[in-house]
């Protein structure tokens, strides 16, 4: 490979239409072996600057571990607070589950997602539980999430380096007492964010459609862009329907569409420029 061309160290388990223009560097590593063939060629190229290592891109994988560091945040300061909703692993034998979930308390309805994503169709099936019994119907590894109503209204949380841009998307709508109280049953749900159409222009409430505030999001990801190790993903995030300043991290992805981004052009170009700079400068003078 010529000097001074970087390669990115994309997703490898998203479809290619999801991916940005780097991709036809990457296309030959694919298979189960990815990170160790990144790893290899890293190794052989020591000139080839990996943005992302594979192991934190891993880390993203497993819906436990990816939402874990945001757990551990625990950010609360004065601009808001953001978390993630209460949820369980169930590893397996389903029969378990209705015990499992009161013993821990969780609220219904419930969202049952696959523990693990591995870029198949099924690791995003998505199902909404009405009552802790149907869940049993399922099939672990799974982690069932607290639903929290947000109005419809998801904020999808660009980051790329330093960069964050924030668009709104139609999700999925609230579930009233009453309608909790009327349905039992296990649902499966379509794929909202990445099918629906951007809410940007859309008549919305102001409070629901209000933008989470800036520095709240710079310092969330600050300390993600740290913990994770990752500079190229997205942040799900939602609003607690009713308050001004509580929101959850229901996703994070890895080198998310990025032609969803606006600007997304310029933000690359920029931030590819920045590194060869700043490899410029590590370099010793001659
Ligand atoms: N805890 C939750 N409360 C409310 N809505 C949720 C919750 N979890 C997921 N959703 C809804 O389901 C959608 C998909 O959830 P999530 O992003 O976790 O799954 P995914 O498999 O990554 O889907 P996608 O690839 O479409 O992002 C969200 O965009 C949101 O509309
Ligand atoms: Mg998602």
């Amino acid at each position: 490979m010529n000097k001074g061309i970087f390669f990115v160290a994309i997703d490898l388990n998203r479809p290619l239409s999801e991916q940005g223009p780097f991709d036809v560097v990457l296309h030959k590593l694919s298979g189960k072996d990815w990170c160790a063939n990144i790893e290899n060629f890293r190794q052989k190229n020591p000139e080839v600057t990996v943005l992302d290592p594979p192991f934190a891109i891993e880390h993203l994988h497993n819906r436990q571990s990816m939402l874990q560091d945001v757990a551990d945040l625990n950010l609360s300061d004065c601009h808001g607070k953001v978390g993630v909703p209460r949820q369980l692993v169930i590893k397996k034998d389903p029969s378990s589950i209705p015990y499992e979930v009161n013993k821990a308390g969780l609220k219904l309805p419930l969202v049952a997602k696959p523990l693990v994503l591995d870029g198949s169709a099924k690791s995003h099936e998505l199902f909404l539980a009405y009552d802790q019994f149907s869940l049993a119907e399922l099939e672990p590894p799974l982690v069932l999430q607290e639903f929290v109503n947000h109005g419809g209204i998801l904020f999808k949380v660009y980051i790329v380096g330093e960069i964050i841009k924030v668009v709104r998307r139609f999700s999925l709508p609230n579930v009233s007492k009453r309608e909790l109280e009327k349905v039992a049953g296990v649902f499966r749900f379509p794929r909202v964010s990445s099918s629906a159409a951007s809410a940007d222009d859309a008549d919305l409430e102001p409070s629901v459609a209000e933008h989470p505030p800036q520095p709240l999001l710079e310092n969330l990801a600050r300390e993600l862009r740290h913990r994770l190790g990752l500079r190229l993903f997205n942040i799900d995030m939602i609003r607690e329907h009713g308050t001004r300043d509580v929101f959850y991290v229901i996703d994070i992805n890895y080198f998310p569409g990025y032609g969803k981004m606006p600007d997304y052009e310029h933000i690359f170009t920029d931030f590819l420029l920045s590194l060869v700079q700043s490899k410029h400068k590590k370099r010793p003078a001659v």
